[in-house]
């Protein structure tokens, strides 16, 4: 094991949560005090630090820290040079990408991008919007926002760009949805100086591994399930698996036991289907990580 630990960014705020619910998944526990942002983590090589999501990749870029995990929208606004890893396809409260979305007020004449000429919009991803207006051929002024900007419109600003992910906090402001600027998946990035570096490289390639395996393994299940040898052939025409379901055969010599993964949204139409094309003693069970 090299002599200096790995320093490993995670995001404070919204991500934070949920980042380490994932590490805990992928095997890492990480505990916080009530104001640490120096959490421990049960690895001798590693060391976290929780950072600002917006700072995290200049932090990166800058060699403060090896690595870390923040939303690609911060790695685009920052224009941080970083190798991206690989991403990880959660967020606050769903599997679905944040959506950096262009909304005005209900009430709102503007439709389009092109209303926008000579507006004002509020946002707290300034070189975001501005490459997006300059895409538009529109001219506005794009103003800073320190956050809570959905309540901006429309005294204060005609409209705004902020993200949403459910999109209560829309819904709650009476905002209008007109366009996407972005959408945005957490990535886990490091330095270029630490992936040039092989033993670094391998420590974080197995770390991207348990992460990628820990959220695979939430969206998947193992189902098990008794099939006649009469009727396998039909059941196997329906199976989803990750490469072919197992068959083996029961003591009885009559009977056969199929297993396979799959992911879990297609398991409530699946179990009626199986169970009338025959299958018994079908179980559902949760899987902790899932390698491919
Ligand atoms: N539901 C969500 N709302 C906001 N950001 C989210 C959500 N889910 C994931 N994210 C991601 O988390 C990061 C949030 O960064 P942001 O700058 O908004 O800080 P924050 O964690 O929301 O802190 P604050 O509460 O101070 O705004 C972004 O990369 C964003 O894509
Ligand atoms: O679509 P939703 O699920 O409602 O999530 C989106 C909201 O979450 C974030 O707010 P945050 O909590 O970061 O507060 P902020 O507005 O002060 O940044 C974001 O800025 C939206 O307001
Ligand atoms: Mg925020």
């Amino acid at each position: 094991m090299s002599e200096t630990k790995l320093r490993i960014g995670l995001p404070k705020g919204s991500l934070e949560e949920a980042t380490i619910e994932l590490f805990r998944r992928a095997g890492y526990t990480v505990s916080r005090s009530s104001r640490g942002y120096r959490p421990y983590i049960d690895h001798p090589g590693m060391e976290v630090r929780l950072v600002r999501p917006q700072e995290l990749a200049r932090y990166v870029d800058q060699g403060f820290l090896d690595c870390g995990i923040t939303g690609m929208d911060w790695i685009l606004e920052n224009n941080a040079s970083v190798h991206v890893v690989c991403e990880l396809p959660y967020n606050r409260s769903t599997r679905l990408p944040v959506r950096w979305v262009l909304a005005v007020h209900e009430s709102s004449p503007i439709r389009s991008p092109k209303d926008l000429q000579g507006k004002r919009i509020a946002t707290e991803a300034v070189r975001l919007v501005t490459a997006y207006l300059e895409r538009h051929g529109v001219q506005a002024e794009v103003e800073f926002s320190w956050g809570a900007t959905e309540v901006k419109v429309p005294e204060l600003v005609d409209a705004i760009v902020d993200i949403t992910e459910t999109g209560s906090s829309l819904k709650a402001n009476n905002l209008r949805v007109i366009d996407t600027v972005l959408q945005s998946y957490p990535q886990f990035l490091c330095a270029h100086s630490v992936w040039a570096d092989a033993e670094r490289r391998k420590q974080i390639e197995s770390l991207a591994l348990l992460l990628l395996a820990a959220l695979r393994g939430e969206e998947k299940v193992g189902l098990k399930m008794n099939v006649a040898k009469s009727g396998i052939a039909a059941v196997l025409a329906i199976l989803p698996a990750l490469r072919r379901p197992t068959v083996s055969p029961l003591a009885d010599g009559e009977w056969l036991a199929v297993e396979t993964v799959l992911d879990e949204s297609q398991v409530r139409d699946l179990i009626p289907r199986l169970k009338e094309l025959g299958a018994e003693g079908i179980i559902e069970y949760p899987l902790n990580k899932v390698i491919y």
